[in-house]
Order: C-alpha cells, then sequence, then structure tokens
C-alpha cells in the first residue's frame, strides 16, 4: 500500500481567535475529497480552539514546537504530554527560524524528536540551507548533516518521523525552489535515509519554502516530494485546499 502524502500548514506567529474560526471552518469544510493526511500547526493557545473547530474531520492538528524536557521547572515550555491532551498528532521541530533566532542546535533538534515520539507525536523535522551556504556549494553537507542528527532515535525507527525540506532562502521570501533543485536534495536524503532503515520509502519528506497553489502540483509531481509544509499560503484557506487538491491528483 503506498503512503499516503501530508499537507501541514504551518501558521507561524499569525491567527486570532476571529480569524482561526473562519480559517479551520473553511478547511474543514473544503478538504473533504482529500486524499492525503492534511494537518494544521498552530500557536500553542489556540490548540484547545482548533481541536474544537476540527474535531469530527480528517484535519490534523500539529504544534510548531515541543519541549525536549518532559517536564518541571522550564518557564516558558510547552511538553509533549501537554500536546497529547490537545490531541496533537505532528510538532515541527528544528525549523529554521528556531535554529536561527533560538539558537537550537542539531542535538536539541534530536532531543525534541525523540520526546516527541516517545509521547506518541511524529516530528516534523526541518532541515535545510542557508543561501551563504547553497552559494558556497554546502547544501549537500549541510542538509546531510541536519539528518544524521536525527536518523538514530533512542529505539524509534527515523521512518515513524517526517522530514521537511526548507531551504532557509525559499522561506517566506516568494523564492521557490525550483522541483528540479527540490528533488536532487529530497532524492539525496532518500539515499541517506535508506542507508538508514529499510523503510526509507515510507518516510514522507516534505517540501517547505513558499510553496502556493500556483507552483503546488509541479513540486508534488517529483518522485521524491511527498507533501508540503506551508507557512503563508495555509492562512488562505482557497490557497491551502488547492494545494491539498494538488496533493490528492
Ligand atoms: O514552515 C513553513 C515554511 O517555513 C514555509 O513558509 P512559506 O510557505 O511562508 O515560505
Amino acid at each position: 500500500m503506498s503512503k499516503k502524502r501530508l499537507i501541514a500548514g504551518n501558521w507561524k506567529m499569525n491567527g486570532n481567535l476571529e480569524a482561526n474560526d473562519a480559517l479551520v471552518r473553511a478547511v474543514v469544510a473544503g478538504m473533504k475529497d482529500a486524499r492525503c493526511d492534511v494537518a494544521v500547526c498552530v500557536p500553542a493557545p489556540y490548540l484547545a480552539q482548533v481541536q474544537m473547530l476540527r474535531h469530527g474531520s480528517a484535519l490534523d492538528l500539529g504544534a510548531q514546537d515541543v519541549s525536549q524536557q518532559a517536564g518541571g521547572a522550564y518557564t516558558g515550555e510547552v511538553s509533549a504530554a501537554m500536546l497529547r491532551e490537545f490531541g496533537v498528532r505532528y510538532a515541527i521541530v528544528g525549523h529554521s527560524e528556531r535554529r536561527q533566532y533560538h539558537g537550537e542546535t542539531d542535538a536539541l533538534v534530536a532531543e525534541k524528536a525523540r520526546t516527541a515520539l516517545a509521547h506518541g507525536i511524529t516530528p516534523i523535522v526541518c532541515i535545510g540551507e542557508t543561501l551563504a551556504e547553497r552559494e558556497a556549494g554546502r547544501t549537500e553537507e549541510v542538509v546531510k548533516r541536519q539528518m544524521a542528527a536525527v536518523i538514530h532515535l533512542n529505539g524509534h525507527c527515523i521512518s515513524e518521523v517526517v522530514v521537511a525540506y526548507e531551504p532557509v532562502w525559499a522561506i517566506g521570501t516568494g523564492k521557490t525552489a525550483t522541483p528540479e533543485q527540490a528533488q536532487q536534495v529530497h532524492a539525496l536524503l532518500r539515499t541517506q535515509l535508506a542507508a538508514a532503515t529499510a523503510h526509507a520509502e515510507r518516510v514522507n519528506i516534505l517540501y517547505g519554502g513558499s510553496m502556493n497553489a500556483a507552483n503546488a502540483a509541479s513540486l508534488l509531481a517529483q518522485p521524491d516530494i511527498d507533501g508540503g509544509l506551508i507557512g503563508g499560503a495555509s492562512l488562505k484557506a482557497p490557497d491551502f485546499l488547492q494545494i491539498i487538491a494538488a496533493a490528492s491528483a
């Protein structure tokens, strides 16, 4: 049986009660015929709201981060157990914005991924090179290093993880990687996974970085692009639904 593609929205630090209500209702109503998995990764204060709005639908709930700690005196952190109480299925870990603005290292990202898995949450592990790294011809080295950090997960198989390739230069810039550029990196990540697990084909490798209604189909046509991690376009129901439709084709 072939795996299902995954389209995950990452709202980032956007939304308010009123806008979320309209957005989630429209997505739930519009995704009834989806043949892919669909999730929205929302800011933590809105988990309860979105959990209620999605009730009874196929829309999955995701968080944008998770603490590597199980609990205790860690001011400001949100634990995996707390996320589970709100029905969270996915947690983004290692997004480039957290690596860049919060100093998250490969080792920390791996710890977060392990903690998520230990609590039954699927980590969406983000990896990707900066523009300077790409221009210096270091893309392969950087993404392989980031992937190597999470490939051994203490009792969990890397095939339980979702990987998101997000070239940093394409995030929020309107500059998308071409389908060929993205496929090239996805293929090398698949090869790296295959060296670690017999289940490399089962891993969903998402593309993220200015994916939108217009370019989704050509990106998703690539053999190793198994879905998308969508920022800006996930905040507009018609755009997000068009991407879901492209992944369902
Ligand atoms: O997590 C999502 C990515 O950062 C992509 O964001 P974007 O679609 O706004 O470029």
